[in-house]
């Protein structure tokens, strides 16, 4: 297995993502595609193209190697705390599946603690690992919620994810500007009260 580094303004990790043989397997295909589509494969451009495809859907769906509930398990604490913890403006990216193109945006997570609290990044990594796998919104937002009420066994666990779909915008019905929202609550966040003062925290901007 390769290695690869990313580097950006706010994370800078290794990650292990690309495994020598599926890159080869994924090329082979890739070359073939190419060639079905009409290109001509010999020409310099696209020399590399399959092998960076074969890579970037390595990165794109990486979810499937990582465990989320192991992850959330890594940084619980007790902690007699039993407010409403909300992170919100989690960017996500991830692949429909009925097209294998993107759909992003963004999810809002909360819940209220029953004595244990999580690690705020540990959110953050599970919302990534069930978004880099395909998806559609709707099952992405309710496995967020399941694995998150199931581990942590808080009072309550409210997701709300906002996406743009490739596949409505640059093909199919081209919807240029319509945005998807779903939403997906557990316990204490079925009740008005509770989910509104989530609706209106999220909908708070920050300078
Ligand atoms: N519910 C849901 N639908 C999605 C999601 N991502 C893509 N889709 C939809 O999946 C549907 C697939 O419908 P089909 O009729 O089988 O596919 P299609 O002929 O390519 O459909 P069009 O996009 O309408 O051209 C489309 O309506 C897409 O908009 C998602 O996350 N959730
Ligand atoms: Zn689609």
């Amino acid at each position: 297995m390769s290695t690869t580094e990313i580097n950006n303004s706010n994370v800078y990790e290794r990650i292990e993502v690309y495994d020598e043989a599926l890159t080869n397997k994924l090329s082979k295909n890739y070359r073939d595609i190419l060639e079905l589509i009409g290109e001509d494969i010999s020409r310099e451009g696209l020399d590399k193209t399959p092998e960076r495809v074969a890579k970037a859907m390595q990165f794109l769906l990486q979810g499937y190697k990582n465990d989320p509930v192991e992850v959330l398990q890594s940084a619980m604490f007790k902690e007699d705390y039993r407010q409403m913890v909300i992170v919100k403006d989690i960017e996500i990216y991830s692949l429909c599946e009925h097209h294998l193109l993107p759909f992003f945006g963004k999810a809002h997570v909360a819940y209220i603690p029953n004595g244990t609290i999580t690690g705020l990044s540990k959110i953050a990594r599970v919302v990534d690992i069930f978004s880099r796998r395909l998806q559609v919104q709707e099952r992405l937002t309710s496995q967020i919620k399941e694995c998150i009420q199931e581990t942590l066994k808080p009072l309550g666990v409210a997701v709300v994810i906002e996406a743009q779909h490739l596949c409505m915008q640059m093909r199919g019905i081209q919807k240029q500007h319509s945005i998807t929202t779903t939403s997906d609550f557990t316990g204490a966040f079925q009740k008005n009260a509770t989910r509104d003062e989530f609706i209106k925290l999220i909908s708070t901007k920050f300078s």
